[in-house]
């Protein structure tokens, strides 16, 4: 098991330790299928991708196989500008990969293998510590062990670098810790049902699961709500905010524009700290919007150039 060597990159602003994914996507009926690609996929790639698209300096912090897909999927963060001197490859396990299958209708069936991203484990965390505790920002899912996104959260708020937690996907048993552990608690509507059994409907409602997910501990909660935006609760100010979204009138394909978001928003407090929630979470819902405009998930992650100047 080795890290793999590029340059040292000491002071990455933001710090991803999450998932890669491999996706065999098989589009078409049952039998005979019409369309089949491989794409890279996995949220905490997906994240760290969106945010060195806007110009944020990255390194993510991961695990895969010591196989093709883990190569190639080493050779496509590099293509993004992202420091891979913390990718471990290990010969225990594959690869994560997501077969999906997709019919004629949209729908998809798919089957998540997380393989090596399980195997991200504390000594690499150990490995990694400098630049995690130099970093702004550190970002964290639930496709590795969540023993190790709780440890890397942990260290992270230690050194008073900015937390900030997609807990996706959720299970109703989240370790409590997670939330006093998170200063921003990002999810979206049905992982917000699952961690609070409540059901949510329209924004009002996310408000009020918002506030009950803020009860637990963590400094702010966003609850993302697709079309409609999303809504924030902060345990300082009172009351949910809902912020909306720009209107797109005909998404192409919205997989992955939660992550466009959670990777724009590390983006924002990285760089712009002093700007306000609220034009954050703006800036970064008009990105996520953007990504449903076009197919694919990384594939549909908007630069910085291709974007209006008043975002930055
Ligand atoms: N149809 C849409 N039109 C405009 N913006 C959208 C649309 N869908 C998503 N967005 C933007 O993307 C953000 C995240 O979307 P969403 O809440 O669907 O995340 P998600 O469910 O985690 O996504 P996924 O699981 O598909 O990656 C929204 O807050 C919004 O800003």
């Amino acid at each position: 098991m080795a890290a793999c060597a590029t340059g040292l990159q000491p002071d990455s602003a933001v710090v991803v330790v999450g998932s890669c994914m491999t996706d065999l996507v098989r589009i078409g009926e049952t039998v005979h299928g019409h369309k089949f690609f491989i794409g890279f996929g996995g949220k905490g790639a997906n994240q760290c991708v969106q945010a060195a698209r806007l110009g944020a300096k990255t390194s993510i912090v991961c695990k895969v196989g010591k196989d093709s897909f883990g190569s190639d999927y080493i050779e496509n963060l590099k293509q993004n500008d992202i420091s891979t001197e913390f990718m471990y490859q290990t010969k225990d396990a594959s690869t994560g990969a997501a077969s999906i299958i997709v019919n004629n209708e949209g729908q998809n069936i798919i089957v998540i293998v997380a393989g090596a991203n399980l195997l991200l484990n504390s000594d690499d965390l150990r490995k990694a510590a400098d630049i995690i505790s130099r970093a702004k920002v550190i970002i964290c899912q639930l496709e590795i062990s969540p023993a190790t996104s709780l440890e890397a959260l942990t260290m992270a708020r230690k050194s008073g670098v900015k937390t900030l937690f997609n807990p996706a996907p959720a299970t109703a048993d989240l370790d409590a810790q997670f939330y006093t552990v998170s200063d921003i608690f990002c999810c979206n509507e049905s992982e917000a049902e699952i961690l609070t059994g409540l059901t949510i409907s329209s924004p009002a409602a996310a408000g009020k699961a918002g506030l009950v997910l803020t009860e637990r501990g963590c400094k702010m909660v966003i609850i993302t709500l697709g079309a409609e935006g999303c809504v924030f609760v902060s345990a300082k100010e009172p009351g949910p905010k809902h912020v909306p979204t720009q209107k797109v009138i005909k998404p192409v394909d919205t997989t992955g524009a939660g992550d466009s978001f959670v990777g724009a928003l590390a983006f924002y407090l990285a760089y712009y700290p002093n700007l306000p929630m609220e034009e954050m979470i703006k800036r970064a819902s008009f990105i996520a919007s953007v990504s449903v405009q076009s197919s694919g998930t990384q594939m549909s992650f908007p630069y910085r150039k291709d974007l209006p100047l008043h975002l930055f």
